[in-house]
């Protein structure tokens, strides 16, 4: 048996999210590596990673060499998401060189800017998302929805943080208003001062002993602030960085990953710009089960809820029980995902040298429901 073997190591585990129940893939490959002992990933450099054993702490480790490898599309090379994230499991040898990533239990992700599919990973092993949207010029319900998308598929709970409800500008009932269909999708809405821990204490059921939560959201949301009061403390530490490295690497530690004194532990992520789809979201599933429901009752099968007749998500619209603006979103996000689809087909065709039919094709939702 290869785990930590003092108590006081296992307590330390569990504090960055390390769960006693280890299943049995996991089992396999600590069996496999007796030497080596779990540790979380808490920074992903270009040139490798931080992983911890423990709250405050970051090592920096050598990783497997496929890992460091440029991704391609030849036939060997690993592509960026099946290499270690930022919440990532993985088995360290020596206390300097990573062996083993354990298998994920989910991960966010989104699609990479550029010219080739790529996917990039914002978090792995996550149970909660914290999206953080500011209640000020930041606010934006089609943004947020983007982002409950993207959490869509990685088995975390979302939960939408809007922020500076203390600002005179704030308008929190309006904000609601807006995220009528958000809400109904069964998505916890927690409106907050974010330099005020009573009102961040809200957050609190997601963010019991054990669990991770990952914050997203736009650059100035009020990530860090959250954190900062979580914490109790105005200014981060920054931990420092044991250097194992033979070729006298040097990371600065900065906060990736951070235990709470709930016993929870968060994972900070930068602001991001642009929020592609993977191509492996289900809109049904991503908030937006409503409109799928809703184009279950249209007449025809192919009904593109334009102006056909016996349309019943036009006539939701009319009836002002749909927002407009949320369906015309929804249109758009639908297109991104089947072209996105596409792309992942055609990159797996590629690597595998077969023809692979899209995702895309019997995803519509008409078909899926069976109709004639
Ligand atoms: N009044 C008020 N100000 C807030 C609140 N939340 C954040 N701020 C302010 O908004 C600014 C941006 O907050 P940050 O916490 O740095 O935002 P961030 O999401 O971490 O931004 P990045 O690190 O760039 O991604 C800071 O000046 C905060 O003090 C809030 O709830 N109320
Ligand atoms: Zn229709």
């Amino acid at each position: 048996m290869n785990l930590p073997p003092a108590a006081t190591d296992a307590a330390r585990l569990g504090a960055i999210g390390w769960r006693t129940a280890v299943d049995p893939e996991w089992q396999a490959l600590l069996d496999a590596h007796p030497a080596a002992t779990p540790a979380r990933v808490v920074e992903q450099h270009r040139s490798g990673y931080v992983v911890a054993t423990g709250p405050g702490e970051g090592v920096a480790v050598e990783s497997l060499p496929e890992w460091q490898r440029p991704s391609g599309y030849r036939k060997g090379t690993v592509s960026p998401e099946e290499r270690p994230a930022v919440g990532d499991w993985v088995l360290v040898e020596d206390g300097k060189r990573i062996v083993a990533l354990l298998p994920r239990r989910g991960a966010i992700k989104r699609g990479a800017a550029g010219e080739h599919y790529r996917q990039q990973l914002i978090a792995a092993n996550v149970d909660v998302v914290l999206v953080v949207c500011g209640l000020d010029g930041d606010f934006n319900p089609r943004r947020i929805e983007r982002y409950l998308l993207l959490v869509q598929g990685s088995g975390a709970t979302p939960v939408l943080v809007l922020t500076k409800a203390d600002r005179p500008d704030a308008d929190a009932a309006a904000a609601r208003e807006a995220l009528a269909g958000i809400e109904a999708q069964h998505v916890a809405v927690v409106a907050v001062n974010a330099k005020d821990p009573a009102t961040v204490d809200a957050l609190a059921p997601w963010l019991r002993p054990g669990e991770t939560a990952v914050l997203v959201g736009s650059s100035g949301a009020g990530k860090s602030t959250v954190t900062n009061t979580l914490l109790g403390i105005e200014k981060m530490k920054t931990s420092a960085v044991r250097e194992h490295d033979a070729r006298g690497r040097h990371t600065t530690t900065h906060r990736a990953l951070i235990a709470l004194p709930s016993g929870a532990c968060i994972i900070d992520t930068p602001g991001m710009r642009e929020l592609k789809p993977t191509g492996e979201e289900e809109i049904a599933d991503g908030g937006f089960g409503d409109i799928e429901a809703l184009a279950e009752a249209c007449r025809f099968r192919d009904c593109a809820h334009q102006k056909e007749p016996g349309c019943a998500v036009r006539a939701a619209i009319e009836r002002g029980e749909l927002d407009e603006a949320r369906f015309g979103n929804y249109l758009k996000l639908k297109d991104e995902i089947a072209a996105a689809s596409d792309r992942l087909a055609s990159r797996l065709a590629d690597k595998q040298g077969a023809k692979v039919q899209t995702r895309a094709l019997h995803k519509r939702p008409d078909d899926k429901y069976g109709k004639r």
